[in-house]
């Protein structure tokens, strides 16, 4: 199984009192599957992201890679796992404004180790960014900062690609096209992806679909 999150809760502190947000959720997710989790603004959906990525710790549970566990991880292994196996798309962009587009892009595939031109040119252009790669982040709309961090995400070949209402900012034709380059990275490499989305559209277009209420999946 390429991600399983076992038994996993996290609550956050609200000034006296601990707020519990995941209450014992688990799944899996083979390689070359598509899962959308669904759930009401406030559920956890995001912090269940950031869980499976290994950006923040559970309570209690256990999130395994391939099998390894990365709550038993030290900081820095997690990391380094992180960065060769997974892709986050947050719904901030997080893209380096110091950085040009084509810089942002190809960032994380080197530090992934996995730099490949004709992969990276080839989603360039399908997600429309080619005229897009000398200019700085904040000289694009949202929506095209969008599709550079999805850019960004895919050129990695990440095993795992978990994404975070990624069309969020996009029209139906754009998001359209975004949503078919996931697709076919899936199709392609074999990765398995997670997707965050109040969209039915989108949700209909994965294997499976998870909801995400009062702390439980269903
Ligand atoms: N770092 C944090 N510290 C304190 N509370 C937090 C933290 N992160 C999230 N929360 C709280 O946990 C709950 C779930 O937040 P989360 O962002 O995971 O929800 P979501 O389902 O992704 O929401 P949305 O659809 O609005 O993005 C919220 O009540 C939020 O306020």
């Amino acid at each position: 199984m390429l991600l399983e999150l076992d038994d996993v809760h996290k609550s956050f502190r609200d000034s006296e009192t601990r707020v519990p947000v995941l209450q014992g959720v688990s799944f899996t997710l083979a390689a070359g599957q598509t899962l959308a989790l669904t759930g009401e603004s406030g559920s956890g959906k995001s912090t269940l992201l950031h869980i499976a990525s290994g950006l923040e710790q559970p309570d209690q549970g256990r999130v395994l890679l391939s099998g390894t566990d990365l709550t038993r991880l030290n900081d820095r292994a997690r990391a380094s796992l992180r960065r060769s196996e997974i892709a986050l798309v947050f719904q901030q962009f997080n893209l380096i404004p110091s950085l040009t587009v084509a810089a942002n892009i190809g960032f994380q595939a080197r530090l992934a180790g996995r730099a490949d031109q004709d992969h990276i040119g080839r989603i360039v252009t399908a997600l429309g960014l080619s005229d897009q790669m000398t200019k700085y982040p904040e000289a694009l709309s949202g929506g095209q900062q969008q599709r550079v961090a999805i850019a960004r995400a895919l050129a990695a070949k990440p095993k795992l690609l978990l994404a975070d209402e990624p069309t969020g900012n996009l029209d139906e034709g754009t998001a359209e096209g975004v949503l078919d380059q996931m697709m076919h990275l899936v199709a392609a490499t074999g990765a398995a992806l997670l997707i965050v989305t109040h969209s039915r559209l989108i949700a209909g277009r994965m294997d499976r679909q998870l909801h995400l209420s009062r702390g439980r999946l269903t």
